[in-house]
């Protein structure tokens, strides 16, 4: 496979679309386009757009990429509503069961639903689809509201929604993550990341070796960048669905990402004994675009169209492609030092088209596309507003188009099956240094089999680094030939300087006064635990952790690494780029996951230290088996109707096993097995709390109704009783307003969240790329 791939995804206005007649419609699909293009419309009209843009037009007709004949289809193409998308998450296993929850019960469920007369069809895998985890339905607001089975699906999206295993997700959004190929063992870059869709794909694959219980602990690292301090939010949102110990967000401009430095086993074996530059093997580019190819979502675009707003993204999204190629593993190079990958094998149930190599740009609003070259074009701005301008020649196509595999770019048309419009080229770093593919492999299997870095007591993250030290990234302003020089120049640097005045090991940090990069960044450092700080070891004893919980890689979130609250694990990747970078300086956001927290105990009472929900997957390797108690599924769904069941209200031999115990945390193991009501087809594990005379399950409410649907085909929880009691009382207002949170409506995030605010909606726009 690849060295390294960066996987770019632009949406210039070059990005152009064909439309060609969808065959075989018949009546029936027909009317019920018919029906969803009255809808569709109905919402521009409400929102006052007119879905025309004479600068639209007048624009991707000077590209002549669509024919006279085509052009009135195309435009009716870009008119129609998207289907919904989602695909199934989470590990293998559990995508595996949900998958055949949707096949075995909802797709007999909503096969011949009918509607105003007319059969609506079930939801379809998305056929090009790995596994066939995605899927995708195409159904009237007013159908979700009405039909009882479509309700229940959609119940049953919204509720594993929350709970991770459902992302929803414009179908072309899913292929980047896809042709990436990422494996456990992979440091990937994902460096325009919120809302963090594809993240969370990339997550996924980084973490292919889960068990429907367990969380492994990949090698490898994820970090997940995002400009925007509210988005990157978002991401660590998103990915508290998806706990990891490789994980990291960054809030950083990606076009002057620092270099990071992790202690390779080499560099600890050398004399100079100092970290180094790591690369990355995976890098996903989703660059700001114009956001042509979300036009049949994103009403907005109708209105506010105009090729100005994407030449003036381009030279962000060179800038920011041409920063990360320099940061793929092995070396540093040229642009043209990378190859575009022919990926026509892969995803073969895929329509696509290739890339082209010539295209239009346009200098102005008014959409002058007369100038074949920039050299034409700057001949024609009188010289003294030279400097200003904002063309470059890179928005032009290179004079060795041809000879540069353009063919090899995916570009994706919403007519060729039924999606959004879109853009993906795959890159790979092409051979260099003597060093072959396998070679270059092997070095990196040696070097992650031997990744431990000493332990210090109190590690802290490196906060001594001067903002102005070599390894700096250079100024946004900095042309792209500064940028790879200055890269260069610094990585030698860092390579050779004397040990003396590189080397920022913890123990400096430890001694000197922290000094940070970037005083203005306020969130609070990690700080390793001592594995021998008390309060580790009770923790241990406690939650009955045995020696292989890997105790030299637990964080907190305080300058001092006091025990206080929570606890992070990290896995020793993350844990060497944390001791060898300034927070503020990568202005990082979180680093591996929250696992533990502490409990406060009444006056003069031990504090207790409990595993929490989403955690356990990633502790339940190192708890002692001897300890997990064992439970049926009745008293399962005890656990799930009740908020705090008393201990006497299970059956033998589970309410002697309760008994039995302390107060304080527990683990309960619901083995796979039939009961009258259900098929538990895997073991559960979940973590537990017992009081003196109840327990309660410590999860999430959500998790509780998630995993009652699944299982009994119904929300039996507590929570969802009391909610609907609620809503009654509340009377049909209240059902109203649920109502209009339907999935595939404009107002609602992939969160399942409701936006409000225009602000917002840009989210919607970005999000669904
Ligand atoms: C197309 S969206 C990314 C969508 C995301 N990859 C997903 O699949 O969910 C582009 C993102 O880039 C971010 N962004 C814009 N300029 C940036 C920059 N200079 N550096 C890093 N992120 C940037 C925006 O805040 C936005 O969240």
């Amino acid at each position: 496979m690849a060295v390294c791939l960066l996987c770019i995804i632009v949406h210039t206005p070059s990005s152009e679309f064909l439309y060609r007649e969808k065959p075989g419609r018949g009546k029936r699909g027909t009317e019920r386009k018919a029906t969803q293009q009255a809808e569709y419309q109905e919402r521009y009209m409400l929102e006052r757009v007119d879905m025309h843009n004479e600068r639209f037009t007048a624009y991707y007709k000077a590209q002549n990429i669509i024919s006279e004949d085509e052009w009135d289809a195309f435009m009716d193409s870009l008119r129609r509503p998207l289907p919904t998308t989602f695909r199934i998450a989470g590990s293998r296993q559990i995508a595996q069961t949900l998958g055949n929850t949707i096949k075995d019960t909802y797709i007999p469920l909503l096969h011949n639903v009918t509607f105003e007369d007319e059969v609506i069809p079930p939801p379809s895998q998305i056929p090009w689809y790995p596994d066939g985890l995605a899927w995708q339905f195409n159904v009237s607001k007013q159908v979700l509201r009405t039909s009882p089975e479509f309700k229940k699906f959609r119940s049953f999206l919204v509720h594993e929604t929350e709970v991770g295993n459902i992302s929803r997700q414009e179908a072309v959004s899913m292929l980047p993550p896809l042709l990436l190929d990422v494996q456990p063992h992979h440091k990937v870059m994902d460096m325009c990341a919120a809302p963090g869709s594809k993240t969370a794909q990339l997550l996924e694959a980084l973490h292919a070796n889960d068990t429907a219980t367990a969380t492994s602990t990949p090698p490898g690292l994820l970090i997940a960048n995002d400009s925007d301090s509210r988005r990157a939010h978002l991401l660590i949102h998103q990915s508290a669905r998806l706990p990891s110990p490789s994980f990291m967000v960054t809030n950083l401009d990606a076009s002057i990402y620092p270099i990071l430095r992790s202690m390779t086993p080499e560099k600890r074996r050398s004399v100079k004994n100092t970290p180094s530059q790591f690369l990355f093997d995976r890098i996903l580019c989703d660059v700001p675009c114009s956001g042509d190819g979300t036009l049949r979502k994103n009403v907005g675009i109708w209105k506010r169209w105009q090729p100005l707003d994407g030449n003036g993204l381009h030279s962000l999204q060179v800038r920011t492609i041409g920063m990360f190629m320099n940061f793929s593993r092995d070396s540093f190079f040229l642009l043209t030092e990378f190859d575009l990958v022919d990926v026509s094998s892969q995803l073969p149930e895929l329509i696509r088209r290739p890339g082209i190599t010539n295209w239009s740009p346009t200098v102005g609003r008014s959409i002058d596309t007369s100038h074949p070259s920039w050299a034409a074009y700057i001949e024609t701005v009188p010289e003294d507003n030279r400097a200003e301008s904002k063309m470059l020649e890179t928005h032009w196509p290179p004079s060795n188009a041809d000879t540069l595999n353009l063919e090899r770019c995916i570009r994706i048309y919403p007519y060729l099956q039924d999606t959004g419009g879109f853009f993906v080229a795959v890159l790979e770093r092409k051979e260099s240094h003597g060093l072959s593919r396998r070679k270059q492999e092997g070095k990196r299997a040696a070097e992650e089999a031997d990744m431990t870095i000493p332990e210090g007591k109190k590690l802290k993250l490196e906060t001594n680094v001067s903002p102005n030290e070599p390894g700096d990234a250079p100024s946004a302003s900095t042309s792209s030939a500064e940028l790879i020089n200055a890269i260069d120049d610094a990585a030698t640097i860092v390579e050779d300087a004397p040990a003396t005045e590189q080397s920022h090991t913890a123990a400096t940090a430890q001694t000197s006064k922290p000094r940070v990069a970037d005083p203005s960044f306020k969130e609070m450092p990690y700080t390793l635990v001592s594995p021998d700080d008390p309060a580790l070891v009770t923790c241990m004893q406690q939650l009955h952790l045995n020696s292989d919980f890997p105790t030299s890689n637990v964080l907190v979130r305080n300058p001092e690494g006091d025990a206080v609250r929570s606890l992070y694990i990290v896995n020793d990747f993350v844990k060497s780029v944390l001791a060898h970078n300034d927070y503020t300086r990568m202005r990082l956001m979180t680093a591996g996951t929250k696992v533990i927290t502490k409990q406060e105990a009444g006056r003069g009472m031990d504090a207790h230290f409990r595993i929490l929900g989403e955690g356990l997957p990633v502790v339940l390797p190192y708890i002692d088996p001897a300890t997990i108690m064992m439970a049926d599924l009745k008293a399962l769904k005890v656990l799930l109707q009740t908020y705090y069941p008393l201990c006497i209200s299970f059956q033998e031999p589970f309410r002697s096993a309760i008994d039995a115990r302390d107060s304080g945390n527990h683990v309960v193991r619901f083995l796979a097995s039939q009961s009258a009501d259900t098929t538990l087809l895997r073991d559960l594990v979940l973590p537990l709390w017992k009081s003196n005379v109840s327990i309660t399950l410590m999860v999430d409410k959500k998790v509780k109704s998630a995993l009652s649907l699944r299982l009994f085909g119904e929300d039996v929880t507590i929570a969802a009783r009391e909610a609907s009691k609620k809503k009654l009382l509340a009377g049909t207002s209240a059902a109203t307003q649920h109502d209009a949170a339907e999935p595939g409506s404009e107002h609602e995030d992939e969160d399942g969240e409701v936006e409000k605010d225009e602000n917002d909606e840009m989210d919607i726009e970005e999000q669904e790329q």
